[in-house]
């Protein structure tokens, strides 16, 4: 184990960095896997809270502003807020070259290196020091729950992988989330494994510890939890299994007694509603498509053929209660750790407003999830493997019934409904982030829309 030095008081800088910062983060940015705005120029950066976490350690909470460009309906885009955690030191080892993010030349950091402190060991280690003495940092607030306790001296390191945030492993024990793109409010990644864990839900791990900030409004910005060692998550297994030629149904089944299992637990940990309004979704999943089509245009010829799709959802069963889901559910999303499935990352559909997130929905919305996620691994192999991708849609689905005691399959045109939803949020989530992927969410939209399965 490394030695740790406790963290020394923090204080809030009053010096606004912003003169030396606002150049090297315009660039720096949009290169960030979790920077949201990489389609539209960033037109202002600001500061919005600074504290200084530690010495040589900036928490910034900035505003990256896209005011030039109008958004998908019309709407002006406001910009979106993000934290960051800046080291700032005379000069950088060349081992963490990758941390930087360049040299100040002007304002108050003149002359200093500025870089990534998540990449930086000691930054990481002083960082999970603070969440072991929880109280507050300034507007920061540092809180953990008492039952469990972390030790010292973990050795960190950055998880690398293809993230919406930004993720630090501590000594194979603990995972620290850090949230990158920030809205105010309590974040469901917080608030939902917390509120799972008092259920008795082993399915989610809980939060251990978390911070939130109190400036310039209320909002979740970290959470730690148990790592699952040795875990490996659906999307890998799913294409091990595609590469071999082996069967997935048997994994299949399992993740839909997970899925309804958590499904049922967070119907007990918050209040649902009576039964869906299929008016008001198909309203809802309309506005969406048309905003998807505004940034999209390849999405514009299936628009007509959609719309009334979703219009005929008025004739449907509404299906089961709106509840509190996961909301942004597929199969990187689960993990197996040992012979059980464990369901992580409750934020949600990251581009959608945090009230959005928090509302309840139909849980065929989450199994809809799963099943795109299933097309989405057959497609990674040629030729195209449709019959593997049918075979675990079949067994998620008995698999999910076996638990909750109602059927998916039989919620055909309301499960079609949310696949084709969920299709639509794919193309412009790929079309933003990953545009090399985009066919595979547009043969979905064309197999819905001129098929209709
Ligand atoms: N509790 C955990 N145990 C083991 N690995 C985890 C755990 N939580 C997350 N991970 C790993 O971190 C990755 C990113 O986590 P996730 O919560 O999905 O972040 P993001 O919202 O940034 O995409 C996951 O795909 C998984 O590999
Ligand atoms: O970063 P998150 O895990 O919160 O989710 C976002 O990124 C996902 C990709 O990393 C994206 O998922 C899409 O691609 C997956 C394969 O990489 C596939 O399994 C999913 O079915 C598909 O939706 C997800 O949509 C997005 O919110």
């Amino acid at each position: 184990m490394q030695k740790t030095a406790s963290p020394r008081p923090t204080r809030t800088v009053e010096a606004d960095p912003m003169a030396s910062l606002a150049g090297l983060l315009r660039e720096w940015l949009p290169r960030q896997r979790w920077f949201a705005g990489k389609d539209r120029p960033v037109t202002d950066l600001s500061l919005l809270s600074m504290t200084e976490l530690f010495p040589g350690c900036l928490h910034l909470l900035v505003h990256a502003g896209h005011s030039a460009v109008p958004a998908p309906g019309g709407t002006p885009p406001a910009g979106d807020c993000y934290q960051l955690l800046i080291g700032v030191r005379q000069h950088l080892s060349p081992r963490l070259g990758r941390a930087l993010i360049g040299r100040a030349e002007e304002g108050p950091l003149a002359g200093l290196t500025v870089f990534d402190a998540l990449q930086d060991p000691r930054s990481a280690q002083l960082l999970l020091e603070r969440l072991r003495h929880p109280g507050p940092s300034g507007p920061l607030r540092f809180e953990a729950d008492p039952s469990v306790t972390v030790p010292a001296g973990l050795v960190p390191r950055v998880l690398d992988a293809e993230q919406s945030n930004s993720s630090l492993v501590y000594g194979d024990a603990f995972i620290l989330k850090l949230f990158r793109r920030i809205q105010p409010g309590v974040n469901p990644d917080l608030e939902v494994p917390g509120a799972l864990a008092e259920q008795g839900c082993r399915r989610v791990p809980a939060p251990v510890a978390w911070f939130r900030t109190t400036h310039p409004r209320e909002a979740t910005l970290g959470v730690l939890q148990p790592f699952l060692r040795d875990a490996s998550d659906g999307w890998t297994l799913a294409l091990d299994a595609l590469a071999s030629g082996g069967d997935f149904t048997a994994e299949a089944r399992q993740l839909g007694r997970a899925t309804a299992e958590v499904h049922l637990a967070l119907a007990s940990a918050f209040p649902s509603r009576g039964l869906g309004e299929n008016g008001r979704t198909a309203a809802a999943m309309t506005e969406r498509l048309e905003n998807a089509a505004h940034f999209v245009p390849a999405l514009q010829p299936y628009v007509p053929g959609l719309r009334t799709a979703f219009g005929a959802l008025a004739a449907c069963d509404p299906g089961p209660p709106a509840q509190r889901i996961h909301g942004d559910l597929h199969l990187g999303q689960v993990l197996r750790a040992g012979r059980e499935w464990f369901v992580i990352d409750f934020e949600g559909e990251p581009s959608r407003p945090l009230a959005e997130r928090r509302a309840v929905h139909s849980p065929v919305r989450d199994i809809a999830g799963m099943l795109r996620s299933f097309d989405y691994a057959a497609r990674q192999r040629r030729p195209w493997r449709p019959e593997w991708a049918r075979r675990c849609r079949e067994a998620y689905c008995a698999g999910y019934a076996d638990r909750a005691g109602w059927d998916p399959r039989k919620k055909h045109g309301l499960l079609r409904a949310y696949e084709t939803d969920r299709a639509v949020y794919e193309v412009l989530y790929e079309a933003r982030h990953r545009p090399d992927w985009l066919p595979v969410p547009m043969a979905a939209i064309e197999r819905l829309a001129v098929r209709g399965a």
